[in-house]
């Protein structure tokens, strides 16, 4: 092992041993409360420009499968971590953490105290860091922290979305066809729709209305991804013409926040964000609340009570987040179209969202017969 550093911007520094690949690398540094899950979180790619800290102390316990990638590759820019397993065990494991790190070239730390970690990080924001287990010199790895972009601003839609659009089969009868739009898909989003009798056609982000139209989707979808959403502009017109059209749609993550930039509202950056598969949401038209997976480092600036004006007639909350009353879900009322900041695929994570998949089936069926809402 070799001795390793992780410098954060406004000066405060770590040390620990590498972890993964040998090198140096820098990104925003968030941190993920998941007690479980790492290879999906690994694999996200919205976490592209990110470096992650896990709050749960042992990471790598049941080793890397070939089952359980939410995509091609691990997207993280750097990984960080208190105590990593010795030893592997699951009969499902192919390979160590470590080792699936390095291949991939990905420059991790452990021995990190990711308490302290985490509590900076909680009172002083999310900030760019780098780790460097090839040098231990602080004051030159400072330097290119300071000189790297922050998140605000940043777009890597072009690095994350798929060249070509493919198509994933509805499992059993085809009931439905959906657009879906790749700003940074995890499989398990597409799989879901599929279970429940969806022919998924994932577009690349660049693709135009006319494009998705060709398809006759009976939905339009847009995903979780990268970067800041201020600068999805091409995607946010895209949906407009898409709304516009009365077609119905559904969004998660990204594809929130460019349904709230559709809708005229506006973005901001949270302090520290929301990352792990334990957050509470309020679903406040049925005003329970549901345990769900979340990874998102902006938000939507909306009401939270009562009804807004949008383009498309009036629009409401739908979902607060009952840690922060960050706003989580936005629908229209007078046409089908909705989205969650959350993860309801959840992968990893509780499956109480799952019924959001059903609603966006059921929007489609309605919308076939008629043109209403239908939240
Ligand atoms: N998972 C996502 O889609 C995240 C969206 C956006 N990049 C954010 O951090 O808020």
């Amino acid at each position: 092992m070799t001795d390793a550093i992780l410098v954060l911007e406004d000066g405060r520094v770590f040390r620990g041993e590498s972890f993964g690949a040998i090198g140096e690398t820098i990104g925003e540094i968030v941190f993920s409360t998941g007690m479980t899950g790492y290879q999906e979180t690994l694999t996200d790619p919205s976490y592209k420009g990110q470096i992650v800290a896990m709050t749960a102390p042992h990471v790598g316990n049941t080793g890397i499968n070939d089952e359980d990638f939410e995509s091609r590759r691990i997207w993280v820019d750097g990984y960080i971590v208190r105590d990593p397993a010795r030893v592997r065990s699951n009969w499902r494991s192919n390979r160590s953490l470590d080792d699936e790190l390095a291949a991939q070239d990905v420059v991790g730390i452990s021995g990190i105290d990711t308490r302290a970690l985490t509590r900076h990080l909680r009172e002083r924001g999310a900030m760019r860091g780098g780790i460097s287990s090839a040098s231990t010199n602080v004051d030159a790895l400072l330097a290119k922290v300071t000189a790297a972009p922050s998140m605000k601003g940043a777009s890597f839609l072009a690095d994350v979305t798929t060249d070509e659009t493919y198509v994933v089969p509805a499992v059993g009868d085809k009931r439905l066809t959906v657009a879906a739009i790749d700003l940074g898909i995890k499989g398990m989003t597409p799989r879901r729709m599929a279970e429940r009798g969806i022919e998924v056609h994932v577009m690349p982000a660049t693709t135009t209305y006319d494009e998705i139209t060709a398809i006759s989707p009976d939905g339009v979808f847009m995903s979780n991804g990268p970067g800041d959403p201020a600068t999805t502009d091409h995607v946010t017109a895209v949906l407009k013409q898409v709304l516009e059209a009365r077609i119905p749609y559904f969004g998660i993550c990204l594809g929130n926040q460019v349904f709230g930039r559709a809708l005229d509202l506006g973005t901001y950056k949270l302090v520290y964000g929301h990352r792990g598969i334990n957050q509470p949401v309020q679903d406040l038209t049925t005003g329970k609340v549901e345990i769900t997976a979340h990874n998102h480092g902006f938000a939507v600036d909306a009401p939270i009570e009562g009804t807004f004006e949008t383009p498309y007639g009036p629009g409401r909350v739908t979902h607060v987040c009952l840690n922060d009353n960050v706003v989580e879900g936005l629908a229209l009322l007078d046409q089908p179209a909705f989205s969650v900041q959350y993860h309801p695929e959840a992968a990893a994570g509780p499956h109480d969202a799952a019924y959001l998949f059903d609603r966006f089936v059921d929007l489609m069926q309605v919308s076939t017969s008629s043109t209403g809402g239908g939240l």
